[in-house]
């Protein structure tokens, strides 16, 4: 998988959302702290790919790389002088806190045996024979409760689970349940068991446990598109080419007016996205968030876009998306007999921003396919072809054809945000679910703002904390 943490400018906002202590001066030490960087080969350094030492741990489970069958033709050259043409230089490590600028991507693979290194690979296979290690297959339903009480928090007794068999079975918990089942299924857990949204549990026939509003709520997706091409050389090795880009690089000479009347919105914007929440959002707290999350694109200049190249045989091209969309979608429970199937509202394109954004991304990629010496080795559009996207295409048609065809980017996060109560949390940061006395989530779920990276580096990170967290050691 492509491995990039994100801007420092977004994790040190993540302190004014009530979390002491979590910010770029200390997540670096726990990206480092899992990962092994096998520094790229003088072959791979002749076609871009670098890094700077410092930013990478040396020795540990996560292993880190650059594909070993990269391109080894003129396409990296290519590339980087058409975006030096368009005013974006070489970053000579996309993982040092900023983003900005075009970089051959890393990856989490072992450039030894070319092997994809995921997560259990990298932290579950080598450590599953311990002893105080047991591994029960299913699929979690709920958490029976020791007891509710509201003033020392409900305490889980166990976890109840489907197991392959299809029996409902119970593990007993003996200090703590670590909910881990990713964003778009760890609200389903904590809604089944009375954790959210008095309204939304009351109406599936669920008794409120833990009022907590704001349980599937916040989800922040990224739309996807892509605009493909027929090139006139043959391309064997792998391409995966990143430019990141920030709201200035993307709307130019108009920036100063796009943020003064994206700001002017934010209120109304809020309003609606609290109102389209059934009571889940507060439309003052939004605005908050969205003002701090204004900041950060505008003032403090944190990329907005990631224009990604790939290519393959005698096709190319780039995949684009907003990395911080304002629209703020849901993920709840579909009914009391469904553990599995969540109900997502996206909500992609929901905020007019959000759109405008994506069209003039996927514009800032027509310029780079169509500048030197990139377009020298374009023969044609291919999809979505010159019919659909003609030249002079109007913004207009960029919406509709937009809106059409994008699709998840796949990085939810925000559906058991690490935020204060008042602004719409569901753990504190010390992960722990508010309301309870030994319940936390640890996964892509509490990520509280979108970061300009892809989400695995960023959840070993937050992972890794969280057993220091959770063992008591000093963070
Ligand atoms: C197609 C695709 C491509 C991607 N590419 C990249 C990439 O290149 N680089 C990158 O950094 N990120 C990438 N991502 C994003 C990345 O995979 C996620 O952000 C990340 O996996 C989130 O981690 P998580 O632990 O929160 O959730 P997950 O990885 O989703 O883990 C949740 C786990 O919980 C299990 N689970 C869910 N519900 C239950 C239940 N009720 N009971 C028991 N178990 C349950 C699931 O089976 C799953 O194993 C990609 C995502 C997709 C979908």
């Amino acid at each position: 998988m492509t491995y990039i943490r994100g801007d420092k400018a977004q994790f040190d906002e993540w302190e004014q959302f009530g979390n002491p202590g979590w910010n770029w001066d200390t997540m670096p030490e726990y990206y480092k702290k899992v990962e092994t960087i096998f520094p790229p080969a003088p072959a791979q350094i002749q076609v871009g790919a670098s890094i700077e030492p410092r930013c990478h741990g040396t020795s540990s489970e996560l292993h880190v790389a650059f594909n070993p069958a990269l391109e080894n033709g003129p396409l990296y050259d290519t590339h980087r002088d058409s975006w030096a043409v368009m005013k974006e230089g070489v970053n000579k490590d996309v993982n040092r806190g900023t983003t900005k600028g075009f970089s051959v991507c890393p990856q989490t693979l072992d450039p030894r045996e070319n092997k994809r290194w995921d997560s259990a690979t990298a932290f579950y296979w080598p450590i599953q024979s311990r002893q105080n290690l047991k591994h029960l297959n299913g699929t979690v339903s709920k958490l029976p409760w020791k007891n509710t009480n509201a003033v020392s928090g409900a305490q889980a007794a166990g976890v109840e689970y489907l197991g392959p068999d299809g029996k409902r079975r119970t593990a007993k918990v003996g200090k703590e349940v670590i909910i881990s089942a990713g964003a778009l299924r760890t609200p389903l857990v904590l809604e089944h068991s009375g954790i959210g949204n008095p309204h939304l549990l009351k109406q599936k026939g669920i008794e409120v446990v833990v009022d907590l509003p704001a349980v599937g709520e916040n989800m922040i997706d990224q739309a996807l598109s892509s605009l493909f091409y027929t090139t006139n050389i043959n391309i064997k090795g792998y391409t995966l080419y990143s430019t990141f880009v920030t709201a200035a690089d993307i709307y130019g000479s108009t920036i100063d007016k796009v943020a003064k009347d994206t700001e002017a919105k934010l209120g109304k914007q809020a309003r609606q996205l609290a109102q389209a929440s059934h009571g889940g959002l507060n439309a003052s707290a939004l605005e908050r968030i969205l003002k701090i999350q204004h900041n950060v694109i505008f003032n403090k200049h944190a990329t907005l876009a990631e224009i990604l190249s790939t290519a393959q045989g005698d096709k190319i091209g780039t995949s684009y998306w907003d990395l911080m969309p304002f629209g703020r979608g849901s993920v709840h429970m579909r009914s009391i007999d469904d553990v599995d199937s969540p109900v997502i509202d996206s909500r992609y394109f929901y905020i007019d921003f959000d759109l405008a954004t994506q069209v003039e991304s996927g514009k800032v990629g027509v310029e780079f396919w169509t500048s030197s010496p990139v377009k020298k080795i374009i023969m044609g559009q291919f999809a979505p072809n010159a019919t659909v996207l003609p030249p002079g295409t109007t913004d207009e048609q960029w919406k509709e054809f937009l809106a059409d065809s994008s699709s998840s980017n796949s990085p939810a996060i925000g559906t058991a945000s690490m935020m204060s109560r008042e602004l719409g949390g569901v753990v504190d940061s010390k992960l722990k679910v508010y309301g309870t006395k030994n319940v936390r989530v640890v996964d892509a779920s509490v990520l509280p703002m979108q970061v300009s990276g892809h989400l695995t580096a960023t959840v070993y990170a937050v992972a890794d904390r969280a057993s220091d967290i959770i063992l008591g050691r000093p963070w």
